[in-house]
């Protein structure tokens, strides 16, 4: 067994919070281990003018640090598991989802108001299409308004007026102890959240035997069995960032309950599709629910969103 394993993280405040926290985790579980954290910069972390779906490609924050961990830079990756793309490269597996923080989507308001409290014209802030085509659904009078930048900047933005209010995570909010700040949770009747929102993914060598034996005792099963129901859901999809698509397990009564979006930008047609699942055929619904999706108008919207790509 190892002595000394070092964590791969991107330097954001919240990567690193989520780095410290699984690093803390496997000390206390294995108090002989030493863990260091290595900072990873990511084209991601780069972009910051810029909405990122306009960037496009996949993996923009988790790409240089799998390098890293093929490489035998470090021994494990901790991400956000929404910053995820569906294939993993050959040699790497997701070696542990610990548990599910909040998986919602939250309101932060100047003032107090609810989404549904504000008036026509009133300034909504995101940049992630799938917020922005979801608010447009039940709400197209409002005005979306991109906005970029660390949890600090979109919260100043929001003070300084510029905005009257901004879509964020719960999870980022709560583990950067900023849950005070929250409005109104937008829960999965208002708004699908993203694949694996709140949940972390701990990427690992798929050879990597004594980091195997970690990963068992950080892995939570109900987590993982909701979070493979939805990256099934995002495989089949094909889901670029081009494209307004959320997807949200939960389980209830020892099944799964599958519920998917695919939206047009401007929020007119939304496909919204549910599907019961034992837990043990989360890849195949997770597929069977992408494939509903898809002939119910999704395919359609699709390609009109990739024929203005072009
Ligand atoms: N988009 C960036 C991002 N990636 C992960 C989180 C935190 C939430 C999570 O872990 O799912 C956030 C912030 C946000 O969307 O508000």
């Amino acid at each position: 067994m190892k002595k000394n394993i070092c964590i791969g993280t991107r330097g954001s405040m919240l990567a690193l919070w989520q780095a410290n926290f699984i690093k803390s985790e496997i000390e206390r579980l294995f108090p002989d281990l030493e863990v260091g954290l290595k900072i990873i910069k990511t084209t991601g972390d780069q972009i910051t003018d810029r909405p990122l779906a306009m960037v496009g490609g996949k993996g923009l924050f988790v790409k240089e640090i799998e390098t890293a961990l093929l490489n035998n830079d470090i021994d494990l990756a901790v991400h956000s598991m929404k910053d995820m793309p569906g294939e993993l490269p050959q040699g790497l597996i997701i070696g542990a989802i610990p548990k599910r923080e909040n998986p919602f989507d939250v309101l932060i308001s100047n003032g107090s108001r609810m989404l549904a409290e504000y008036k026509k014209g009133a300034k909504i802030g995101t940049s992630s299409l799938r917020r922005a085509s979801q608010i447009k659904h039940i709400r197209p009078d409002l005005t979306i308004e991109s906005i970029r930048g660390n949890l600090d900047t979109r919260i100043k933005k929001l003070k300084s007026g510029e905005y009257d209010a901004i879509v964020l995570a719960a999870a980022g909010l709560i583990r950067l102890e900023q849950e005070s700040q929250i409005t109104e949770y937008l829960d999965e009747t208002i708004m699908i959240p993203a694949v694996g929102q709140g949940a972390l993914c701990i990427e690992t060598r798929a050879n990597d035997d004594d980091i195997a034996l970690i990963m068992e005792k950080l892995d939570h099963y109900d987590t993982r069995i909701c979070v493979t129901g939805e990256r099934a859901f995002l495989k089949q999809i094909e889901g670029s960032c081009h494209i307004p698509v959320a997807c949200f397990g939960k389980i209830e009564n020892n099944n799964v309950v599958l519920t998917a979006v695919v939206a047009s930008e401007d929020g007119k047609e939304l496909i919204k599709e549910q599907l019961v699942s034992p837990m043990d055929k989360m890849e195949l619904n997770g597929r069977i629910l992408a494939d509903k999706v898809l002939e119910k108008g999704g395919k359609k919207i699709l390609e009109s969103l990739n024929s203005n790509d072009a």
